[in-house]
């Protein structure tokens, strides 16, 4: 029998424990067995591994978070760490090694095979979104929703107040959280990485853009997403800023790690049930440094390096619905495109 090993890194995502499932129940399914290290790559180096069995992840795709945990491990990214974690994966005698996670994990999955024989394969887990080659990653549609839950709760205080409101969602690098997010629930204003590039927020825009809305629908509420880190300070910072430079009442809301916790969405379980499964039958199959990735319902293997070095963009048709179409403030129309 064949030993395949798995573990989860990075940022947890929700869904991650749904995909650890698939892997177990899959492996099981066509006689393999599963070791799984605890803590991501930290486990892996440390040796913190036990044998998991289908009944250890009967009941957890309900949950978000991880049940063999997760970490980010600086260390892992030395020479010597890939070569002390090949040293424990042969001792072991493993053949295959699953890693869950983002863009990162894969740089350390890709990392260890220029010293491991043995067979790598990534699973897309991270509510960023950010990863190219599948339709979606494991965790951004929880995230979205969650999001959006919290957006239209503060609708409710903002409309009955007339109030401005900076709520900040996650999602480092990409504005997936924040478009999707944005977009359902009608936000009037988003501040995304991919936007900040052509034209970075100003406090004197921001305003304008604020006082012009309100010109056009009357007093009522302004509920503006801003992706992390694109405002020093982030949304409490701006919010302050907005209130003592141009005494306009605003209220920040970070969102945060809420948007990591809960039930996985619906189709979060079935992605990763599905990812989960996929990945151990490419191990079957006999691929290597490759993540596992759904493309139009269809299960697609996405050599691992493009996942990170090729650019996941944004959907330019729901950029320009959010952005122009549906920003209050019309712009010059353009060339009906009917
Ligand atoms: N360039 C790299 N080389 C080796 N390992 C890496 C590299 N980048 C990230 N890792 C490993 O992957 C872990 C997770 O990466 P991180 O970017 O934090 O999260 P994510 O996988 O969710 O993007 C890091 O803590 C580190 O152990
Ligand atoms: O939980 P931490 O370590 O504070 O990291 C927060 C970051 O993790 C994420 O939730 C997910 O990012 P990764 O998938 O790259 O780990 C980001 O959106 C956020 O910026």
């Amino acid at each position: 029998m064949q030993r395949i090993a798995v573990l989860t890194s990075g940022g947890d995502a929700p869904g991650m424990n749904a995909a650890l499932r698939a892997v177990v129940l899959a492996a099981d399914h066509y006689g393999l067995e599963v070791i799984a290290f605890r803590h991501g790559y930290k486990g892996l180096l440390e040796n913190d591994y036990f044998e998991i069995k289908p009944k250890d992840v009967l009941h957890v795709l309900q949950y978000s978070g991880t049940v063999i945990k997760s970490a980010r491990c600086q260390r892992f990214k030395e020479v010597e760490a890939a070569q002390q974690a090949a040293a424990n994966l042969n001792a072991l005698n493993i053949g295959a090694l699953v890693v869950i996670g983002g863009d990162g994990s894969f740089r350390g999955a890709d990392h260890l095979a220029n010293y491991w024989h043995g067979q790598v394969i990534g699973v897309p887990g991270t509510i960023d979104n950010d990863l190219y080659g599948t339709d979606a990653t494991i965790g951004y549609a929880t995230a979205v929703a969650i999001a959006m839950d919290a957006l239209d709760k503060i609708r409710d205080t903002a409309d009955a107040m007339d109030r401005v409101f900076i709520v900040e969602v996650m999602g480092r690098d990409a504005g997936f959280i924040g478009l999707g997010s944005a977009m359902a629930a009608g936000s009037e204003r988003m501040v995304l990485p991919e936007l900040q590039k052509d034209k970075p927020l100003t406090i004197p825009a921001l305003v304008k853009h604020i006082q012009k809305v309100q010109e056009i629908r009357g007093e009522g509420s302004y509920v503006m997403v801003l992706s992390e880190h694109q405002w020093p300070g982030g949304a409490v910072a701006l919010a302050e800023q907005l209130e003592a430079e141009y005494h306009l009442p605003c209220r920040p809301c970070l969102l945060g790690h809420i948007q990591r916790g809960g039930a996985p969405a619906p189709s979060d379980r079935i992605l990763a049930s599905q990812l989960g499964v996929h990945a151990v039958e490419l191990i079957l199959k006999g691929h290597h440094r490759v993540m596992a990735g759904i493309r139009g319902n269809q299960c697609v293997e996405v050599p691992l390096r493009d996942t990170w070095e090729k650019k996941n963009p944004l959907d330019q048709n729901l950029l320009r619905i959010q952005h122009e179409i549906f920003n209050p403030v019309k712009k010059k129309p353009r060339i009906n495109p009917l």
